[in-house]
């Protein structure tokens, strides 16, 4: 299958809207709204490429910034590597190819149709690049001291998620943790427990095994319904692919490196995990021994971020 290497911009103006231009008829994808650039062509270099495209798309000139993320995206025809860069510019952007232009404020991305690849970058410039999975309480106090110290240092979304712990207990220390997480604005999912989410207003994270269980279509749909977030782990494509099926909003998949929690299991690594990501369009965090300084590496693969224990729980950042 042929690789195509496309160069993309993300282009604000003063307001912090994002440019959007729409495919014009008669190519693939059409009718889609795309973050604007172009195919990089043999010999040149992706800022090049970039700022040439820019130039003859829209009549600007580009300087390219920090990268955003790169989507490795598997499409019927061509194996898609969508490098997408922060730009800063001069000019007026025109639509000099007769595409429409539209100036879209962030929060409404989301509801422009774009292609598949667009999905993740457009939850790399609106969610969270790190997933804090809480490990499981030995001291409930000492426990809601440390969440609350993660939610301190920026974290922005978490899993609560302690395997064994006696049931009660759980559902008592959830019902704590999420005022916590609430005060913090922080959006918050539970591992495994569709019901308890529901009662106490929180998204669901999904076990792999419960992925694939008889049934769990239905027993998320009301949680999809009142707006709450589902997440998945994944461990393979047939799990990401279930997860895309089952209308999650993102999946974690792992183990990337070797981890204390799971010693027998060998990590996947970078370019595994980059060519299972291609199979969907979902946002993908990696996890797996990650600690914040590899959220560069992670979002050059394609991930979202990183999920992590022990990385995120602890404010020295070691590895789980
Ligand atoms: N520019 C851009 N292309 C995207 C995005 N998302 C996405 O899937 N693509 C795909 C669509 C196309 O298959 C490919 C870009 O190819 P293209 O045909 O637009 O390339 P180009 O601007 O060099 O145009 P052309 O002269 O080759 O027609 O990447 C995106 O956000 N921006
Ligand atoms: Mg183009």
């Amino acid at each position: 299958m042929k690789q195509v290497h496309v160069v993309a911009g993300v282009i604000r103006d003063a307001r912090g809207r994002v440019l959007l231009a729409r495919r014009t008829e008669g190519r693939d994808l059409a009718g889609l709204w795309e973050f604007p650039g172009g195919k990089v062509e043999p010999g040149e270099s992706a800022e090049a490429a970039l700022v040439r495209e820019l130039r003859e798309e829209l009549g600007i000139e580009a300087r390219v910034d920090a990268a955003l993320i790169r989507v490795p995206q598997r499409y019927p025809d061509k194996r898609l590597l969508l490098d997408v860069r922060h730009i800063r510019f001069t000019g007026t952007p025109k639509g000099l190819d007769g595409q429409a232009l539209a100036w879209a404020p962030p929060h409404t991305l989301a509801g422009y149709p774009m292609p598949p690849a667009d999905r993740p970058v457009v939850a790399a410039l609106l969610k969270p690049d790190r997933y804090l999975v809480t490990p499981a309480p030995e001291d409930d106090q000492a426990w809601l001291a440390a969440l609350a110290r993660a939610l301190a240092r920026g974290v922005r979304c978490v899993q609560l998620r302690a395997p064994g712990l006696d049931a009660r207990r759980w559902s008592r220390l959830v019902a704590q943790a999420v005022a916590l997480c609430r005060e913090a604005g922080v959006e918050t999912l539970l591992n495994g427990d569709a019901a308890l989410a529901g009662r106490v207003g929180i998204g669901l994270h999904l076990r792999s095994a419960q992925l694939h269980q008889a049934g769990i279509g239905e027993a998320i749909a009301p949680l999809k319904a009142a707006g709450r977030s589902i997440g998945a782990s994944c461990h393979d494509v047939q799990d990401l692919l279930q997860a895309e099926r089952l209308g999650c909003d993102f999946a974690v998949l792992g183990p990337l490196l070797q981890t204390r929690t799971h010693p027998g299991a060998a990590g996947i690594g970078w370019d595994a995990f980059a060519a299972m990501r291609e199979r969907v369009s979902l946002p993908v965090h990696a996890i797996g021994g990650l600690v914040s300084d590899d959220i560069g590496i992670a979002r050059a693969h394609g991930a979202q971020g990183i999920a992590a224990i022990r990385g995120l729980w602890d404010a020295g950042g070691a590895a789980e």
